[in-house]
């Protein structure tokens, strides 16, 4: 493909991913690979080329544009071997005509900077954008950091992780066979101190409340040496049928999977009430705090979308207090920098559970600021994906 062949590509592949932010839809991944397998012709350069530019117009444009030429544009403006390819030539985008419409560039929309937790700095936009580093996490049932460090010897420690190895961002770690043989899972640095903040042990009964693919269930699995009762639950089928297979790769012999009916939760748990020693409550959210992954997150929250997390968020840390035995604790946990998804749940849940206390001292030294009566990570001050972490422990 010539190069302006693979800028028109690279627009409508932006257009899909720009109406299917605003309409819900599948995200920016599923839309590329989808895209790219309708173009058979385009080869692995092409490919690279076209991601590198469809992903690069998703960091700059702030919300969702009004169509992918006017992202690319915006791009454009600041690169001019880019607005050069915009040139009429067969495939390629129509020259550039005077006065057109520009996608607004920066971090996000200034009503979405105005959620952010005050802890976070005006100067951390740059942090929550970069290409994030490729964490591996070694999974204690099969192999320890010193494997990983074989095995890759161009990574790195993190800060307070004892299980993490950082690898640059292109590694393509879940291509090496020790993956396939569960030596290793890819964690961010922030879901493994989640994990470990949850201070789970050997015989205990822990239940994963939104476990989702298990990600963070294999990482308390881990923790407590295969030696505690697992239940990860989730409403979403897909996900949690990732589980199974995951835990047989890892040797996490002990984990039970319940599909959760929404609504119903409260039914199907019953048998869990008050009876677990922790409860760790991953709660959906806008994902605020991994747009260096998922830049395309910020086209996709609405003040509506918004107003459905919080009230996930509030029903499920109601829901997960149940589930805790006397003197237990519950975990909770959002990837999210925005306030009202972080300190003022947990505000609010204290407010209307008395008896119950907030924790502290659970976040590597260094690690993390108190916001409220939880803690904030952020990509800036912590080198991760950015969190709201808060740690209660039930009355006796
Ligand atoms: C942040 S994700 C969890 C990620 C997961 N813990 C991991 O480490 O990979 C939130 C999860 O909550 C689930 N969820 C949403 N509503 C729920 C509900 N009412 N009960 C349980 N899970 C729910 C979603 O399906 C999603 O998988």
């Amino acid at each position: 493909m010539t190069p302006a062949a693979r800028l028109q590509t690279a627009i409508e592949i932006l257009d899909a991913i720009a109406a299917s932010a605003r309409d819900g839809g599948p995200p920016a991944d599923a839309l590329f690979a989808e895209a790219m397998r309708a173009r058979r012709y385009a080869g692995s350069k092409d490919r690279r080329a076209i991601r590198a530019l469809v992903y690069d117009a998703i960091r700059a444009v702030r919300s969702a544009p009004p169509s992918g030429r006017a992202a690319m544009l915006a791009l454009a403006d600041s690169d001019p071997d880019l607005a050069a390819l915009f040139d009429g030539s067969p495939y390629g985008p129509a020259p550039i005509a005077d006065g057109e419409p520009r996608a607004e560039t920066g971090l996000a929309a200034p009503a979405l900077i105005d959620l952010f937790d005050p802890l976070v700095g005006a100067g951390e936009g740059g942090a929550m954008l970069e290409r994030a580093a490729l964490d591996l996490r070694a999974n204690r049932l099969k192999a320890g950091r010193d494997e990983l460090a074989k095995l890759f010897p161009e990574g790195e420690l993190i800060a307070g992780a004892p299980d993490g190895w950082r690898l640059p961002p292109e590694t393509a770690a879940a291509q090496h066979p020790a993956y396939g043989e569960g030596l290793f899972e890819v964690q961010d640095a922030a879901s493994q101190y989640a994990a470990a903040a949850l201070d789970a042990a050997a015989g205990m009964r822990i239940v994963d409340l939104c476990a989702g693919g298990g990600g963070k269930t294999l990482a308390i699995a881990s923790c407590t040496g295969d030696a505690a009762d697992i239940l990860a639950c989730d409403t979403n089928r897909a996900r949690l049928r990732q589980l199974a297979p995951r835990a047989e790769r890892a040797g996490a012999t002990r984990i039970e999977t319940r599909l959760l009916d929404p609504g119903k939760e409260v039914d199907v748990l019953a048998d869990w009430r008050g009876r677990a020693d922790r409860v760790f409550v991953d709660a959906p959210c806008s994902g605020s705090g991994t747009w260096r992954r998922s830049p395309e997150l910020r086209w996709r929250l609405t003040p509506s979308r918004l107003d459905r997390h919080l009230a996930d968020q509030a029903k499920l840390i109601a829901l997960g207090a149940e589930l805790v035995a006397p003197g237990g604790k519950l975990l909770y946990a959002v990837c999210s920098i925005i306030a009202r998804e972080g300190r003022a749940q947990v505000d609010e849940f204290l407010d209307r559970h008395p008896g119950w206390t907030a924790d502290g001292g659970y976040l590597p030294a260094g690690i993390g600021r108190a916001a409220g009566r939880g803690f904030l990570l952020t990509p800036a001050h912590d080198r991760c994906d950015g969190f709201f972490l808060a740690r209660l422990t039930a009355p006796c």
